[in-house]
This record gives C-alpha cells, structure tokens and sequence, in this order.
C-alpha cells in the first residue's frame, strides 16, 4: 500500500509555525499582518474558499478583511479598490478570488495588484522572479504541492519529475519550482504523446490536469511518489451523491511510494500557504526581512521536512 500524504496534517503544521510568526512579530511591537480577500459574484465554491481562508486567518493572528463585490460590479470599479488597497499601510496581502466574472479581465485585474502585497504570487513580476531563481511570492498550491513532495522526499536532485498540466497557476509554476530543487522535469498536458509511457518514467509525478482519474495504474512506476492536485466534482452513480476526484486513480496507485488523497492533499494545502505568504508579504512591507518577497526555501520551508523524511508528526 502506498503512504497517504496527509495534507490536512501538514498544512496545520504550517499554520502553527505561521501563528509563531505572527506572534513574534507582534511580541516585536510589529502590527499584526494584514490580509484583505476579494470575492466578486456569488460562486459557490469560491464563496466556501474565501469563507475558510478568513476563518484561518483568524486562527493564526492574521487580521482580515473581505470586500464581498456584487456580479456586475464594473472592472472599473474593482480596480479602484484594489489601487485604494494597495496604497493602505495596514494592508499586507492582497487576493482577489479568481475566476472572475467574465466581463472582468482576470490578467489586468491581477496585474493591478502590487507585487509585494501579491499574496497569490500571479503578478508577472512574482513569476518571472520564480521563473528566473531570483525569490518573489510562489504561487500558493504550487508551494503547496512542494512542501507535500518534500515530505516524503527531502532531496530531489537528479530525480524525474513529470508535470501534467500547463496552467499558469500550477503547472508552470511548480514545473520551475521543481526545477529549482534540481529535479529533471518533463511538462506535458493532455495532448502530449505517449503520456502514459513518459509518466511511467517519473519518480514523481504531479498531475494537474482538471481530468478526472487521468492517471492510470499502469502509467506509475513502483515506488513513485505522486501529488494529485486535480479536484472535480462527480455524481456517484452507486449512491447518487456528489464526491471529489482527483486527476489520478487512487486506488489503482497502490504500488506508488507515496500519494495525496483528493479531499485532504493539495487543498488544505492551498490556505496554509496563502498565510504564509501573507506574513512573508507583511514582513518584507514592514522591513522585517531585508528581500521583499519570500524564497519558498525558507518561508514554510523545505527544512520542516529535511530531518528524517517523514511527515512530521501530528
Ligand atoms: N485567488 C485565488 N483563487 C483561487 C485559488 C487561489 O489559490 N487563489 N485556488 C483555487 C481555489 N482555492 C483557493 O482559493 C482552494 C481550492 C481547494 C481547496 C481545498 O481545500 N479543497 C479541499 C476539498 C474542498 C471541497 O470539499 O470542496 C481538498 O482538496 O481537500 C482550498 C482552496 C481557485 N481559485
């Protein structure tokens, strides 16, 4: 049976590690970090996303703030706040949830937010900063997806890491990020050829598709480590209700080293970084920390899992 990566686990580990800055940072006479969270519309997964990342904000220190926008809020309208939000000094971290509605140009609107207080790392000056080693906020799944890897692999120099899933917001950034840890690494998509043959190869494999179930047992080698980031919903047919599944076909898996459950791997994973990175954000605006934006290295770091290799206990 393959290890199961406990997500939930890990990401309440880096909370408290989180809450430890905060509290620091006040003890230091420092304000509390400050985040502010945009919701345009009334999507209904995004509604329950931003619920929970203020909820955990709370349990961490960090102050919050929500703008809740109606759907026909005019771009206009929402780039104003953000250009008030961004001149606020009590205001570390910015997120605007995305998807927008379609009238809003998503790339404009997340380029209007200030790299520094840029807490989702989508602002292109954070990712050329990733893209090129030079630090910058890191996308928070991809970080995520890294400190899940890391988990069960300290060192992964000279490892094959194939990616699968080209988005900006995954797929390219944890592509770099492996890079970065010196991992050989493969990007494909759905449309690559011989897919299975190239997965087959991988020590790791990170499917990001949004395909459910794309990732057969026989695409997996033996002892393979896998992070499964994709989530869709599915009527069950058996029990005529709702579930998740991931991009990779769990139970067909066994034989891997180690693989990330869909609910409680990446996900949990998601809001933990996004707190994270709003205290590297508050520190680098407060010159706590001399580089404005946090090397992923040692923000939630890589070194919470170097000593032993295993998940760190509970
Ligand atoms: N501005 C942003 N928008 C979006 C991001 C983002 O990082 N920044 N990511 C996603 C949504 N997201 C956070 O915003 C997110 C998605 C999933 C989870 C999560 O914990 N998933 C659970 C299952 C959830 C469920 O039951 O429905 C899991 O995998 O265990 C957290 C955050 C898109 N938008």
């Amino acid at each position: 049976m393959a290890d199961i990566i406990d997500g939930r686990a890990i990401a309440r580990q880096l909370d408290e590690k989180t809450k430890a800055e905060v509290d620091a940072l006040v003890a230091a006479g420092h304000p509390a970090p400050g985040l502010t969270v945009i919701l345009v519309g009334d999507d209904g997964a995004s509604q329950v996303y931003v619920r929970r990342k203020i909820k955990s904000c709370e349990k961490v220190g960090i102050r919050s703030n929500e703008h809740r926008l109606p759907a026909d809020t005019s771009q206009e309208d929402l780039l104003a706040l953000i250009d008030q939000l961004n001149r606020d000094p009590e205001v570390h971290g910015i997120l605007c949830q995305v998807p927008l509605p379609d009238h809003i140009d998503t790339r404009l609107v997340l380029r209007s937010i200030t790299p520094e207080k840029d807490v989702d790392g989508f602002h292109p000056v954070n990712v050329g900063r990733l893209s090129t080693g030079t630090g910058g906020i890191v996308p928070c799944t991809p970080l995520g997806v890294m400190m899940l890897i890391h988990s069960v692999i300290p060192d992964l120099t000279g490892m094959d890491a194939v990616v699968i899933g080209k988005s900006n917001i995954v797929g390219k950034p944890v592509a770099n990020l492996l890079l970065d840890a010196e991992a050989t690494v493969t990007v494909t998509h759905i449309y690559t050829h011989g897919l299975p043959a190239i997965c087959r190869k991988a020590d790791v494999i990170v499917a990001a598709a949004g395909a459910p179930e794309l990732v057969k047992g026989d695409w997996v080698k033996e002892g393979a480590v896998i992070i499964d980031v994709g989530i869709t919903r599915i009527m069950d047919e058996e029990t005529g209700k709702e579930r998740l599944v991931g991009d990779v076909a769990f139970d067909e898996c066994q034989h891997a080293k180690a693989i990330t459950p869909v609910p409680g791997g990446v996900g949990p994973m998601t809001i933990a970084c996004l707190l994270a990175n709003t205290v590297q954000a508050a520190k680098g605006l407060m010159g706590v920390n001399k580089d404005v934006s946090s090397d992923y290295h040692d923000v939630p770091s890589r070194s919470m899992f170097t000593g032993n290799g295993n998940i760190p206990n509970e």
